[in-house]
């Protein structure tokens, strides 16, 4: 038996070097499978029975891997590669994004796909963990390539989810118009108008805030963070990476609550809004990026700084929100946050933080609100529009917000007593809170 060296309790340790085994190139899901199990030696020193049912849980019920032909406007043809992991169904259907880059690979959609497993179930309704998405890059498309490709990849996608087999949605690459090409193509293709897709337009069965849902639903579960300790956003500074949908939205929220945001950023580099963005400014950033598709290299406002990361600026300030992408904060940043006097960091990407950067946070004792619950407002509310969808109904910007607001409280309550019960801290309480729902109805459901 191998046994890596990290964990005391052995079996865990043999469990983990198995998953390594079978995939020994897929760095990102290793990492993010890796995360889970140091946090979560109390439980199985506590309930070993559960050991097999994590064996079981880090290897996807299935897997489909799938080629996107299409043709450019000037008739080329082009082959890119889908995936959907449809990773665990144990407490509802598949659920979870699809991401367009050129860096999606089979690790980075199966360590996406494993997060979203653990996330789901805390956001307290009834959603599976699946990822899904393309190494196709849509940056320099024109609109008709990126609905040729949306369909193409719709074609083939469309054999194998349902509205209550598999529900993907959005993630880097793919907003609402993106949803919206794919949504058509379904209906084309089955003739039947149901809810396979969630971050649809509201004209059809999209949910009112759900673009909003996943920054605002940061900025809540920050809001626990800060009212556990007796303190709140006045005043606060606050560092944003990215410049795209959870960054918008996070930025818009903190805004109403009365902190200053310093910093939004994309892959060319940060901008620095010395005094702090303002309403019109960022209104600015959501047009240039968003909607224009623009790079902060050419945005006029605010102090550009090329090819770094915002984490370094030459300020001090309170909070941290990575809201671009994977390991955007690695060791050398986690020590500038701490040379910057960071007390907290609240991930809105997922698995923004390396391992290291992690263990710098414990180490300075500066507070950690992991993705799986910090932004597990989006699927959340993605979850609300199933619901809805299937009611055949929409609920009202407010009841919507107030529902998300709920959700992100019970999310934090429940991490802190896992984590008061299990003695480790907010990241581990959340692991094991999603992870024990999970494992009781993988229990129930007998060995499959
Ligand atoms: N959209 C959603 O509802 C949810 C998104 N997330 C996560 O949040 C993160 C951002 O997603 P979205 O805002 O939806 O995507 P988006 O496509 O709207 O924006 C992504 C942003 O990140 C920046 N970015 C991408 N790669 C980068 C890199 N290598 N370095 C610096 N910046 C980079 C882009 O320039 C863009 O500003 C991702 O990790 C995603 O998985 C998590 C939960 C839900
Ligand atoms: O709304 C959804 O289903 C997707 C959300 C997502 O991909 C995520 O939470 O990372």
């Amino acid at each position: 038996m191998t046994v890596s060296k990290k964990y005391n309790n052995q079996e865990l340790g043999a469990l983990y070097e198995s998953v390594k085994a079978r995939d020994p190139d897929q760095k990102e899901f290793l990492q993010a499978v890796e995360e889970v199990f140091e946090t979560m030696e109390p439980v199985f020193d506590k309930r070993p029975e559960l050991l097999p049912v994590m064996a079981r849980l880090c290897e996807p019920e299935r897997m489909l891997q799938f080629r996107v032909a299409w043709r450019d406007q000037k008739g080329k043809e082009h082959v890119n590669r889908g995936y959907r992991v449809q990773f665990n169904s144990a407490i509802g259907p598949y659920k979870g994004g699809l991401r367009f880059h050129p860096t999606v690979t089979l690790s980075i959609i199966k360590f996406l796909g494993f997060e979203q497993i653990f996330k789901n179930s805390l956001t307290t309704l009834p959603m599976g963990g699946g990822k899904g998405g393309s190494d196709f890059d849509p940056k320099g498309k024109s609109l008709i390539e990126i609905e040729t490709f949306c369909q193409a990849f719709m074609t083939e996608l469309s054999k194998h989810i349902g509205p209550d087999t598999d529900v993907p949605a959005g993630d880097i690459g793919v907003s609402p118009r993106e949803v919206g090409y794919m949504f058509g193509q379904y209906k084309r293709l089955k003739n039947q108008f149901v809810g396979i897709l969630t971050g649809k337009f509201l004209q059809f069965g999209g949910s009112l805030i759900r673009p909003e849902a996943t920054g605002y639903g940061l900025v809540y579960f920050v809001k626990e963070m800060l009212e556990d300790k007796g303190d709140s956003f006045e005043g606060k500074k606050v560092a944003v990476s990215g410049a795209g949908n959870v960054a918008i939205y996070t930025a818009e929220k903190l805004l109403e609550f009365g902190a200053t945001v310093l910093t939004m950023s994309d892959s060319s580099g940060y901008v620095y809004f010395e005094k702090g963005i303002t309403r019109e400014q960022l209104t600015a950033v959501d047009t240039h990026k968003v909607a224009n598709r623009g790079r902060l290299s050419d945005f006029k406002e605010g102090k550009f700084v090329e090819g770094e990361r915002p984490w370094g600026i030459d300020t001090k300030y309170d909070i941290a929100l990575p809201c671009a992408t994977q390991n955007e904060i690695e060791e050398a940043d986690a020590e500038k946050l701490v040379k910057a006097e960071v007390k907290l960091v609240a991930e809105g990407a997922n698995m923004p933080s390396t391992s290291e950067a992690i263990a710098i946070y414990h180490k300075n004792k500066i507070e950690f609100g992991p993705a799986k619950a910090a932004n597990a407002g989006g699927v959340a509310v993605s979850g609300l529009e199933m619901a809805q969808n299937s009611a055949r109904l929409s609920w009202s910007k407010e009841e919507v917000d107030e529902k998300l607001k709920g959700i992100m409280k019970s999310i934090f309550n429940a991490s802190k007593s896992a984590a008061k019960e299990y003695n480790t801290h907010l990241q581990g309480g959340a692991n094991i809170a999603g992870f024990l729902k999970v494992a009781e109805a993988m229990l129930a459901q007998g060995v499959f």
